[in-house]
């Protein structure tokens, strides 16, 4: 347990209309009584109540601010320690204010993370808990926020312990094997190492198998919005964010440098990113635009070709439909209000039909079928159902190859016919990194990294 008590504010700095100061540690409420002026003497409240009254500065007798003041008494606390929370008049002066006067009362002004540390040091949540409460804070989508929210209330730890439970006892009857091999216990065979190991290595893979669609939602994803010059490139970006942001002409060459956009389909967020049209151009400006619409090719998740159902394809267009077959590509035929001059065979042949959408970005039409086909290609059906667990932690995903990798390392060495000693050790490699996602196993210097990226008052 921590001895020193600490505060920080809670509430994002700038103009609201409260602003909260939170107090944790053993003196949380023996520290803030005597500076809460009230009919109530804080220290004599029953736990999870809240109070009115005034922050006082003791020694010069000045009223800080009028205040509600909540206390919750450890060990049913964020923390486990008391906590005590002071909410002040918003903006920063009433809030800095406060915390001056915790500050200068013997009470340490907190980390990054560190109540959400402490939660963890205190046992309450483990280390993927906390992380996710991360997640939480930055989440950028309802389903995000979803995701995160479940694996805060620790659904991904409980997925892991049975599976460490498994290793553990395969762990100890293979040490009673090599520590007793008189003794009359059943001999750990290759057949049973085989056994368990695979069936733990399946269930790791379950997870692995999340981790895409869980980083998706997380970050997004990267979209490129590509084609020729004039295809309705811009016109499909402002269409998909509802408002007219980037440049529509009928000059061909319009947009020279790239617009980024974010937007929500299906609850899945894209970052939208419009380029200049590709073709070969001796305009110097035009070129530099061009070469940065091939950067964001490269790094693109997910590929809008847009090419117009009004003009006949153009040799660019071959290549880029040839360039992008194998990619995660969808082929936008624009344009559908116009009479069709377009080879639409010629593109359906190379594409399957659920990666072919026909719309018109101007009008507004087909852009429904555009989301189904996004959501398609993403999400294999499972993100509807509620109770879904994601991985999508880039330390999570890591640990859980890794552990993969030892599972198989054990397998392969069990049907070589390796040493049981020599199996061991990969089948506690694998323990321990399932150990290291909740923390068991963390290292100082792995929490403070972790704990850091929290923002200050979390
Ligand atoms: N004012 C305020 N709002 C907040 C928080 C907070 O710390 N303060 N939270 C901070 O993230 C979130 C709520 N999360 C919380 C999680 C656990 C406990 C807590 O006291 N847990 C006790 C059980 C309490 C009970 O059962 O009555 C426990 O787990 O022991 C409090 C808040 C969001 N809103
Ligand atoms: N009829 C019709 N016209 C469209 C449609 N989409 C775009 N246009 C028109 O096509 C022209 C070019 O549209 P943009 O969205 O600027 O095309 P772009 O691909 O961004 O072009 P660059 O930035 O030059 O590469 C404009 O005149 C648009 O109004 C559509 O669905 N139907
Ligand atoms: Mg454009």
């Amino acid at each position: 347990m921590n001895e020193d008590t600490i505060a920080a504010v809670a509430t994002a700095l700038g103009e609201g209309s409260i602003a909260v100061v939170r107090v944790s540690g053993a003196e949380a409420i023996g520290k803030v009584a005597p500076l809460f002026k009230s009919r109530e003497d804080l220290r004599e409240v029953q736990s999870h109540t809240v109070h009115y009254g005034w922050i006082k500065d003791p020694d010069s007798g000045d009223v800080l601010d009028e205040v509600l003041v909540t206390v919750m008494k450890g060990p049913r606390s964020f923390t486990t320690e008391d906590v005590v929370e002071i909410s002040t008049h918003g903006g920063i002066v009433a809030v800095q204010s406060v915390l001056e006067l915790l500050l200068r009362s013997g009470i340490r002004m907190a980390e990054p993370g560190e109540f959400t540390k402490r939660a963890f040091l205190n046992g309450r949540i483990d280390l993927a808990q906390a992380e996710a409460v991360i997640d939480l804070i930055r989440s950028k989508s309802s389903k995000a926020f979803q995701v995160a929210r479940k694996q805060a209330e620790g659904a991904l730890s409980k997925r892991l312990v049975p599976l460490k439970e498994q290793l553990i006892e395969l762990l100890a009857h293979v040490e009673v094997n090599i520590d007793y091999p008189e003794h009359d216990v059943a001999e750990v065979t290759a057949g049973v190492i085989r056994d368990h190991c695979g069936a733990v290595l399946r269930q790791v893979e379950t997870l692995l198998k999340t981790a895409a669609e869980g980083k998706i939602l997380r970050e997004g994803i990267v979209t490129a919005i590509v084609g020729r010059p004039n295809a309705g490139k811009s016109s499909l970006l402002n269409a998909l964010v509802k408002e007219n942001r980037a440049i529509v002409t009928d000059i061909p060459g319009t947009t020279r440098d790239i617009v980024e956009e974010s937007v929500t389909l299906s609850g899945i967020p894209l970052r939208l990113l419009d380029t200049a049209g590709i073709r070969e151009t001796e305009d110097i400006v035009e070129r530099i635009g061009v070469e940065r619409s091939r950067g964001a090719l490269g790094d693109a998740d997910l590929i809008l070709l847009v090419l117009s159902r009004s003009d006949a394809l153009h040799e660019e267009e071959r290549r880029l439909l040839e360039e992008l077959k194998d990619r995660p590509t969808i082929v936008i035929l624009n344009k559908s209000d116009l009479a069709p001059c377009l080879e639409e065979g010629e593109v359906r042949s190379m594409y399957p039909s659920e990666r072919v959408v026909s719309l018109s970005a101007k009008e507004g039409l087909g852009m429904e079928e555009l989301e189904r086909a996004v959501f398609k290609l993403f999400m294999s059906g499972g993100i509807e159902s509620a109770d879904a667990t994601y991985v999508s932690n880039v330390r999570h995903i890591s640990l859980l190859h890794a552990a993969a990798r030892s599972l198989q390392d054990a397998i392969d060495g069990a049907e070589q016919g390796l040493p049981v000693d020599l199996i061991q050790i990969d089948i506690a490699a694998a323990w321990e990194s399932l150990g290291e996602i909740v923390g068991d196993t963390a290292s100082e210097s792995l929490l403070d990294q972790i704990f850091s990226k929290f923002c200050l008052g979390k």
